[in-house]
């Protein structure tokens, strides 16, 4: 089920297989076009559920099909935690993901995890700059931004993507790429994470949302729900040339306006 609005194309499940199914779909074809066109694939992920939606990318026919060599890999928001720590976004994508496909290893870019966030945010700044000079990372059309082929978001209940949290300063950042926070109400409270101009200078962004705990945060991000929505993280992302799609399972999905013509 599709629809495509203002607030980007939205994309409604059966279930989380349909989804899932159509995640490592869409993910491969923008590999496949990034790949056609820049010669390489600059993706940055995300933690929570997102990682094991993408499952389908580790089998048939996309082991085969997507230029694995091709990629490189980032990540929107880290934990500020040792990278074999259990809360690490960096291990959960190891684990689940990245082991179990030909990724060359030093196209993994994981945040230094000997550093203080502050540091950490920096230097992570300071590595995606050089692969911008370099053209791996692409650059913004109408800015100095880096513009990443994909950035795969997950939402929380809250309206939060990425590190970036409601009524949160950091929302507020216009010239870093990454920053840090040291209070986070979601736990680990230290965070590293891209701003709101990086996310919104991708190429494409896919925010996957699951569960009906996030339904009113879907309907406050998606529909034109009036001023009480301007402050949710979630409904500032909007790329500035980029393409938005929301991957939403029926139970997130629930409360959208549109969601009654599709039932
Ligand atoms: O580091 C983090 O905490 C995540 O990157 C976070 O932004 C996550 O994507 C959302 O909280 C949704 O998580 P779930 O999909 O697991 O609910």
């Amino acid at each position: 089920m599709e629809s495509n609005k203002e607030r980007g194309e939205v994309r409604i499940h059966e279930n989380l297989d349909e989804l899932s199914t159509d995640l490592a779909d869409y993910v491969a074809e923008l590999s496949e076009a990034s790949v056609k066109e820049r010669g390489v694939f600059a993706i940055a992920l995300s933690g929570g559920s997102l990682i094991s939606l993408m499952r389908n990318l580790c089998g048939a026919p996309y082991n085969k099909t997507v230029d694995w060599s091709k990629w490189y890999i980032f990540w929107a928001d880290e934990r500020v935690v040792a990278k074999n720590h259990v809360d690490s976004n960096y291990k959960l994508a190891k684990d689940h993901l990245l082991s179990k496909l030909p990724i060359v290893p030093s196209h993994v870019h994981s945040i230094n995890d000997s550093l203080t966030a502050e540091e950490a945010a920096n230097e992570y700044e300071f590595v995606i700059r050089q692969l911008v000079r370099t053209r791996v990372i692409n650059v913004s059309d109408i800015s100095d931004c880096p513009k990443f082929d994909l950035i795969l978001l997950g939402m929380g209940p809250d309206g939060h993507v990425a590190s970036l949290f409601p009524n949160h300063a950091v929302l507020e950042e216009k010239n870093e790429w990454v920053t840090f926070i040291t209070t986070s109400p979601k736990p680990p409270p230290e965070r590293i994470t891209f701003t709101l101009p990086v996310i919104n200078s991708a190429a494409n962004v896919v925010v996957v949302v699951t569960g009906s705990g996030k339904a009113e945060a879907a309907r406050l991000a998606i529909d034109d729900v009036g001023p009480e929505c301007e402050v949710l993280p979630a409904r500032m992302i909007e790329p500035v040339v980029g393409k938005l799609v929301w991957f939403l399972d029926n139970h997130a999905g629930s409360k959208l306006k549109s969601f009654s013509q599709f039932s």
